[in-house]
């Protein structure tokens, strides 16, 4: 299903858009035909640029465009066009190697490009690589077939190349594209809305000197889409971070009661699941509520995407696993609860909204003491949101408190664990110290209705570099088998949070590997799907 295909051939039709058509004969004939077929008749400005800029398909080249403008397609066209017409190599080997930061983004890379060769006469082999899926599957497929197109994660891609055998098949690449480049480097073709300066004396490594760039963004003008409405949301303090969001979320409602799709990125996987976990009780019965991120196993991942993909209203709560490159259709607006890592991502994470020609909205809700990012963002177009919400959020207290009676402590207590460890990061910014940081946790606890501050297992508190610090509820956390969340779903109080003397010393399962600064950070598996922690390399 697609959004785009309508709007944007009226919308590129209208704005003089170059048609394919007058590609003829410069263009792989079955690629165009796809084209046609998938109803996309004209070029986006950065396919334009591509496709008739370049010196020719197999330039070195640096791309930079606005989130959401058809990137995808257009580093696709000319690799694809150009292997086609070169047609040396050994049938088998990979072609094309596509670098994508999150599994999400790779398996919607291998959609556009299936969908790009599907009139292709033999056809040619699309295969992905990425975590949390079965590698010994994959390897054979990838060994016995014919895989022309691989797009892979940093992680599976290393493993695959880590074997010599695997090596091989890589021995004939053609092109290498670097899909959202800036991530990626931090870790041929390199694409991606944002270009962060540090990144500049990498390039080097990867493109040669004579590379082309081409960008359809200008350098002075912000990466974000025009067409998103930004605001900014400021909250006296972190205590009432959730009915503010139900309050938000329910005047974001009254401009589209009955279908509204939206994305709520939080800072971490474990915030993020506590969201889930309360605007399911909060609003499950009105409205479809998902959840995306790392900590659910990849069969769950694979399916919400495609379900939200495919909706036609919702809630995602989602970590950055979709923060960046991610096509979901129709979604109004975008909602930030906390600190973004910084300016980019939260360019990325508005461009969520507003694809492919449509308008969005987007609101960033942060506390008093996190408005500095928007000073120091100032080049974003953010405004003040236009209605005072701290009414409404007064008189949505008390059903948010009684959705969080129905939550689970054990979700609370890595929520709580995992602010602790994503915020760590920021207290020079937000101009506190350790107890001042134990502090902001222990009013976000007592807004998820924790009694007290919830327990922290002793290792992981020495992780954080918090030993010592006045406030923290400290012991041995005691996950329940197979990881500390239950399997059932009813809501009664299981898993993380009982208490054994700290010096007992036995070390929890599963619950100590993400103490650090990493945003998305503790550990626990989920019904739904929710994993053990530690071993996910994916971001977010
Ligand atoms: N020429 C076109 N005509 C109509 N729709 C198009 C065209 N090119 C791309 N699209 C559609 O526009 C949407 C956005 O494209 P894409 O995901 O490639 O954007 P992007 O620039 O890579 O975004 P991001 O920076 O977020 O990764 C997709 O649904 C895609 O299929």
């Amino acid at each position: 299903m697609s959004n785009t295909a309508v709007y944007s051939t009226a919308m590129l039709a209208e704005s003089k858009a170059k048609p394919y058509n007058s590609m003829n004969g410069k263009l792989s004939q079955p690629l165009l035909q796809a084209l046609e077929k998938k109803g996309y008749g004209y070029m986006t400005p950065v396919q334009e640029k591509v496709l008739t800029q370049l010196p020719n398909f197999k330039s070195d080249c640096l791309v930079r465009a606005k989130t959401g403008t058809g990137k995808t397609i257009a580093f696709l066209l000319p690799s694809l066009h150009s292997v086609l017409a070169s047609r040396n190599g050994r049938a088998g080997d990979v072609r094309i190697l596509i670098v994508s930061p999150t599994r999400e983004l790779a398996m919607q890379i291998k959609a556009e490009c299936d969908m790009l060769t599907s009139e292709l006469r033999p056809a040619i082999e699309c295969h992905t690589a990425f975590g949390g899926t079965k590698k010994d599957q994959n390897l054979k497929a990838f060994l016995n077939g014919r895989p022309t197109v691989l797009v892979a994660t940093p992680g599976r891609l290393n493993d695959y190349l880590s074997d010599q055998y695997v090596a091989e098949k890589f021995s004939n690449l053609h092109t290498l594209i670097l899909d959202e480049a800036d991530t990626m480097l931090e870790a041929g073709m390199c694409f991606s809305a944002t270009m962060p300066p540090n990144i500049k004396p990498v390039l080097s490594k990867v493109l040669r000197a004579d590379h082309a760039e081409i960008s359809t963004v200008d350098l002075n003008e912000t990466p974000t889409h025009e067409l998103v409405d930004q605001y900014s949301v400021i909250i006296p303090t972190i205590s009432s971070t959730f009915s503010s969001l139900a309050a938000l979320i329910a005047q974001e409602r009254q401009r589209k009661p009955d279908a509204l799709k939206a994305i709520i990125f939080g800072t971490t996987a474990n915030g993020v699941g506590l969201m889930y976990d309360l605007f399911k009780n909060l609003l499950g019965n009105e409205i479809k509520v998902y959840e995306l991120h790392s900590r659910l196993s990849q069969p769950a991942r694979t399916r919400t995407t495609e379900d939200f993909k495919n909706t036609a209203s919702g809630l995602m709560f989602a970590s950055d696993v979709i923060g960046r490159g991610m096509d979901f259709p129709n979604v109004d607006l975008v909602i930030q609860v906390g600190l973004p890592s910084n300016g980019e991502q939260y360019v990325h994470r508005v461009g969520r909204t507003a694809r492919a020609g449509n308008n969005g909205r987007a609101v960033i809700m942060l506390t008093d003491r996190e408005k500095y990012f928007l000073a120091v963002n100032r080049h974003l177009p953010i405004k003040p949101y236009t209605i005072d919400i701290s009414a409404t959020a007064a008189q949505a207290t008390p059903a948010v408190e009684q959705a969080f009676s129905g939550v689970e402590e054990s979700a609370k207590q890595k929520a709580y664990q995992a602010y602790l460890g994503f915020n760590k990061s920021f207290c020079k910014n937000l101009r506190i110290d350790n107890t001042g940081l134990v502090t902001l946790a222990n009013e976000y606890a007592h807004a998820m209705g924790c009694p007290e501050p919830p327990m922290i297992d002793k290792s992981v508190v020495g992780k954080m570099g918090l030993r010592g610090t006045h406030g923290l509820n400290v012991g041995v956390v005691q996950r329940a088998p197979g990881g500390g969340r239950g399997q059932g779903g009813g809501g009664a109080p299981r898993g993380g949070g009982q208490r054994k003397p700290a010096q007992s010393g036995g070390v929890p399962n599963g619950g100590t590997s993400n103490g650090g600064p990493r945003p998305n950070g503790s550990a626990g598996s989920k019904r739904g799907g929710r994993q053990g922690g530690g071993r996910n390399k994916q971001p977010a």
